[in-house]
C-alpha cells in the first residue's frame, strides 16, 4: 500500500487529491498537512509536518510557498520523496528546492496537466522556428481565489519558449509606466483573474499579419490532481535524490 501525505488538504486542489486517492487502489492517504485543522477526512490533518510520527512513502503538496520550506525539512529529515504542485515560490525558495534535491528525491511542477507538459514540447519546437521573427505573449486566466501571478504555468511555459529562442528573453509583466515600442526580446505575461476559471493558457507567436496561438483549458481541477497522484506513485520509487518533473513520469509510461 502506498502511503500518501497530503501537504494542503483542506484546500480546492487536496480535497481533490483526496476524491481520486480514494478511487484507486493501493494507495491512501496516511496524514494531512495545512494550517487549516478542519477533519473532514479519515487521515489525521497536523499544522505541521513535525506533529506527524507515523510514516509515509511520498508527499504531494498543494499548499502555499510559505510552507515549502518547513516541509522540505521533514522530507530531508525522514529521506521522503516529495511532489512539489504550490506554486509562487520566490528565488530564494525555489533555490532552497534546488538544495534539498541534493539529499532526497523532489519533484516540481507548475502544472501536473499531460496536456500542458504536451504544449511546452510544441512551444519549444515552435519557438525554434518562430522566435526570432515573431513576438512572444502569454495570457493565462484563472479564479479569483489565486494567490500568485503569473501562474505557475505561465512561468514554466515562458521558460520553455525562452529556452528554444536565439536570444536572452526578457519577461514583462507589466506596460503600464511604459511609452515605448515593444522590443522584439521580450516575452510578454499578463495574468487575467476573475469567477471560478480553473485555469487558461495561450501562448501567442505574433507576426506580420499572422498569429499562431497554442491553448490548453482545464476544464476540472482533476487533470491536475491525476498528474500529481501518477507522479507521487512514481517518486516513492526514487531512490535517488535529484529534480524530476512530469517529462520524467511520462517517459516512465512509454
Ligand atoms: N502544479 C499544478 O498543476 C497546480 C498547482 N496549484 C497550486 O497549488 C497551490 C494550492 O492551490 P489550491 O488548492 O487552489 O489553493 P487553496 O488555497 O485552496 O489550498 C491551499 C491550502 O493550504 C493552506 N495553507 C496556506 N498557507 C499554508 C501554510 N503556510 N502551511 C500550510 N498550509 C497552508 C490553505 O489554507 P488557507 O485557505 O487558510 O490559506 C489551504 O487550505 C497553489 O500554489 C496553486 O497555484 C493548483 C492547481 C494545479
Ligand atoms: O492556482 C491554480 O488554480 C492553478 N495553479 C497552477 C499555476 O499557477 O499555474 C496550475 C493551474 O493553472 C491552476
Amino acid at each position: 500500500m502506498l502511503k500518501i501525505a497530503l501537504s494542503g488538504c483542506c484546500g480546492r486542489m487536496g480535497h481533490v487529491i483526496n476524491d481520486i486517492v480514494s478511487g484507486r487502489e493501493g494507495m491512501e492517504i496516511v496524514a494531512g498537512f495545512d494550517i487549516n485543522t478542519v477533519q473532514y477526512a479519515d487521515f489525521p490533518i497536523f499544522a505541521d509536518p513535525f506533529e506527524f510520527t507515523g510514516e509515509c512513502d511520498v508527499i504531494i503538496d498543494f499548499s502555499n510557498a510559505a510552507s515549502t520550506e518547513r516541509l522540505l525539512d521533514y522530507c530531508e529529515q525522514h529521506g521522503t520523496p516529495v511532489v512539489i504542485c504550490t506554486t509562487g515560490h520566490s528565488a530564494a525558495q525555489l533555490d532552497r528546492i534546488r538544495a534539498a534535491s541534493a539529499k532526497i528525491a523532489v519533484f516540481r511542477s507548475g502544472n501536473m496537466s499531460l496536456g500542458i507538459n504536451l504544449m511546452s514540447e510544441l512551444l519549444k519546437q515552435s519557438a525554434a522556428v518562430l522566435g526570432d521573427k515573431y513576438d512572444v505573449e502569454i495570457i493565462e486566466k484563472h479564479h479569483n481565489q489565486k494567490l500568485d501571478a503569473p501562474s505557475g504555468t505561465a512561468l514554466m511555459l515562458a521558460d520553455a519558449v525562452a529556452s528554444a529562442l536565439p536570444y536572452d528573453a526578457e519577461y514583462v509583466y507589466d506596460r503600464h509606466e511604459r511609452r515605448e515600442k515593444r522590443p522584439a526580446h521580450e516575452i510578454g505575461i499578463s495574468a487575467i483573474r476573475g469567477g471560478t476559471i480553473v485555469g487558461e493558457h495561450s501562448v501567442l507567436f505574433c507576426g506580420r499579419d499572422e498569429i499562431i496561438e497554442i491553448k490548453h483549458t482545464a476544464l476540472s481541477r482533476e487533470v491536475f490532481a491525476v498528474g500529481a497522484v501518477d507522479a507521487a506513485a512514481f517518486m516513492a520509487e526514487r531512490t535517488q535524490p535529484g529534480m524530476y518533473d512530469m517529462g520524467d513520469v511520462i517517459a516512465s509510461h512509454k
